[in-house]
């Protein structure tokens, strides 16, 4: 007979955030688990496995506990030999240093993204993660109606430049192949979760503008409502320690890689799990104004 083990799960942000204790993610996860990470991970928006030992198999074959998984990027490379795991080790510059939602210039972003550390710099690096269900909670009621209203184009092809100090020939190449496929997608402001029911603030770094404004008040908009998303009780920083595997659900957080290690290395794989289409607080669903997303970013089945 087998004893399961007890797996504790605790919170480690007043808002956001629990690690999960007592699980070895290199074996097998029974259905009773997986029902309870799956059901963790909509209370708690990230899930923390600290001191894993997993190989790139293994880590496929977890991230494939919260559903079917997407190619590794729609325009970037994946990790040869592994079509759905990305390599995060860009340089200066060409780091995530920007809050944002994975992939959100696609009709159907990911549900959840899974990182696992393989090289960590002995300091800096850490990833900040933020709730965009309690950034909405936040808001006063005059602004929680105006963004129920609102919808935002999603773009992979913009806000280059930003930061000219850092454009060196890796950025530039980088970029290139970021944007080499131009997609744009039109998401509502205010999504409802689709397991939760609960709104959330649903914009980050892709978001373009706001159909209906100009640049410039799009721009002042979404400042607007993107500092309660970034507010510090919002907000986790899980500092890296190798082995350590972080979830979050993508679907109501938006995400920050702090580029203050230098040219230190620093390395994590990440794979993602196919989502579905968002659905806004007027009922609406998101739609594709340009990019053919079926050919570049078709679900695998699970395994
Ligand atoms: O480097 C990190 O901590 C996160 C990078 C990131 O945003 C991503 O891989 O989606
Ligand atoms: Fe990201």
């Amino acid at each position: 007979m087998t004893i399961a083990p007890t797996i504790d799960i605790r919170r480690i942000g007043g808002r956001i955030g629990a690690e999960v204790i007592g699980v070895d993610l290199a074996r097998p996860i029974d259905t009773e688990l997986a029902a309870r990470l799956t059901g963790a991970l909509v209370e708690h928006k990230v899930l923390v496995f600290r001191g894993q030992d997993l190989d790139d198999e293994a880590h496929l074959r977890f991230a494939g506990t919260f559903g079917p998984l997407t190619a590794a990027h729609p325009t970037v490379p994946a990790v040869d030999g592994h079509a759905n795991i990305l390599a995060v080790q860009g340089g200066e510059g060409a780091r995530a240093n920007a809050w944002h939602t994975d992939v959100t210039f696609v009709v159907a972003p990911p549900k959840a993204t899974t990182l696992r550390s393989l090289v960590v710099p002995p300091y800096g690096g850490d990833t900040l993660i933020a709730d965009t269900a309690a950034a909405y909670a936040d808001l006063p009621e005059h602004l929680r109606l105006l963004a129920d209203r609102l919808w935002a184009v999603h773009t992979n092809d913009h806000d280059y430049a930003e930061h000219p100090q850092f454009r060196t020939d890796e950025v530039e190449a980088y970029h290139q192949v970021f944007v080499s496929q131009r997609y744009r997608t039109a998401h509502p402001v205010v999504r409802i979760h689709p397991e939760s029911g609960a709104p959330n603030l649903f914009i980050g770094g892709f978001a373009d503008t706001v159909i209906g404004l100009s640049r410039t008040e799009s721009k002042d908009l979404l400042r607007l409502l993107q500092a309660y998303v970034t507010r510090p009780e919002n907000t986790l920083r899980h500092r890296w320690a190798v082995g350590d595997v972080v979830v979050f659900d993508n679907r109501t957080t938006q995400h920050y890689a702090a580029d203050d290690y230098g040219d230190l290395p620093r390395k994590l794989h990440r794979v993602t799990v196919a989502g579905d289409v968002p659905v806004g607080a007027d009922g609406g669903t998101s739609y594709v104004i340009e990019g053919d997303d079926a050919g570049h970013y078709t679900p695998r089945a699970a395994r």
